[in-house]
């Protein structure tokens, strides 16, 4: 997405809690250059996965739960993504237009399966209306319509979702200038692009288009990594488990500083080795390094958004 690279790479040139070292950029681009770390989507085998329409319905409502599950020690990703998987498999109108638009706080969570009440559970819930809502008002009830609207391109898949879903519509404005990061439309794309091994609804022209998700895992690896430097004060925060808020230049500046590191990291390789290697590749490999590693100590914030 030409508006999130452009912005991320404005944060860049004005932050200051968090800095990209070059230096780290070209060590970490050494170590991998001639054998990208290869994660295929789906490692963990947690997704439903039926190569039809009722797959793409499953992955947007994923992707609109898919955010914020720190607060809850116990609570990850692959919860979220094996709990709903099951709830399909279970009744297949689970994720129906009108079934959405009606669930509450404790049917999410017993659909989940999860004994206690989700981090944001309200906003959860309010962000399943609204798919459904948004779905029945103007793509039929189908989040594969969406997909087929937008003719095979990822940027306009990502862009359609940011005007029809205001949930999805993650942006802020930095310094006065307006930054786009998209984190969970463009994973959106980029889950039905790994689902179906780019074909059939995973066809895109352009998922070079994508950039990486400006999560809370991805800039702590980058961190880790020596790709990020962050200020002393920065520093302390994540150390101390402090939460961080949302729209605050730290926050801004971790996520859009991974972006554009991540963008930097892609040109030097290509430079270097002459391969193209995608945003979304580079993401996953990251983002499964970092979840692997239960001590990585992340940024703290609650977020809708990623
Ligand atoms: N950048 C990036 N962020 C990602 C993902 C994924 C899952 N990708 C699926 C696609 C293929 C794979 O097989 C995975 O199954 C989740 N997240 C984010 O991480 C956080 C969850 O962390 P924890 O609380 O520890 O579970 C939360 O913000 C969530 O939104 C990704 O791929 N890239």
């Amino acid at each position: 997405m030409e508006e999130v690279r452009a912005s991320s790479a404005w944060v860049a040139s004005h932050s200051s809690h968090v800095t990209i070292d070059s230096e780290g950029i070209e060590k970490v681009v050494e170590s991998v250059e001639n054998s990208i770390p290869k994660v295929e989507w789906n490692y963990e085998g947690i997704h439903y996965f039926d190569n039809g329409p009722l797959t793409v319905q499953y992955l947007f409502v994923l992707d609109a739960l898919n955010f914020c599950f720190w607060p809850d020690k116990e609570l990850n990703y692959d919860d979220l993504a094996s709990g709903l998987k099951e709830a399909l498999q279970n009744d297949q109108t689970a994720f129906d237009a009108d079934r959405l638009q009606k669930y509450t706080g404790p049917e999410l969570r017993k659909l989940l399966k999860w004994p206690r009440p989700l981090p944001l559970e309200d906003e959860r819930v309010r962000l399943m209306h609204e798919v459904g809502f948004e779905l029945e008002r103007s793509f039929g009830g189908k989040a594969s319509n969406i997909v087929e609207s937008c003719e095979k391109s990822a940027a306009k898949l990502v862009s359609t979702i940011a005007r029809h879903f205001p949930g999805f519509r993650d942006h802020t404005v930095y310094k006065g200038h307006q930054v786009f990061l998209y984190k969970r439309a463009q994973i959106f794309a980029a889950d039905v692009w790994g689902a179906f091994k780019g074909k059939g609804y995973g066809e895109f022209s352009d998922v070079g288009s994508i950039t990486i998700f400006a999560d809370y895992i991805v800039p702590a690896v980058l961190q880790q990594f020596g790709v990020l430097k962050y200020s002393s004060n920065l520093d302390d925060i994540i150390k101390g488990n402090k939460e961080i808020g949302s729209g605050t230049e730290e926050e801004v500046e971790l996520r859009a500083c991974s972006v554009y590191a991540v963008e930097k990291m892609r040109d030097l390789i290509q430079k270097r080795t002459g391969r193209q290697v995608l945003s979304v590749e580079l993401d996953l490999w990251l983002w499964a390094y970092g979840v692997s590693n239960p001590a990585l100590q992340h940024h703290r914030t609650l977020s809708i958004y990623y």
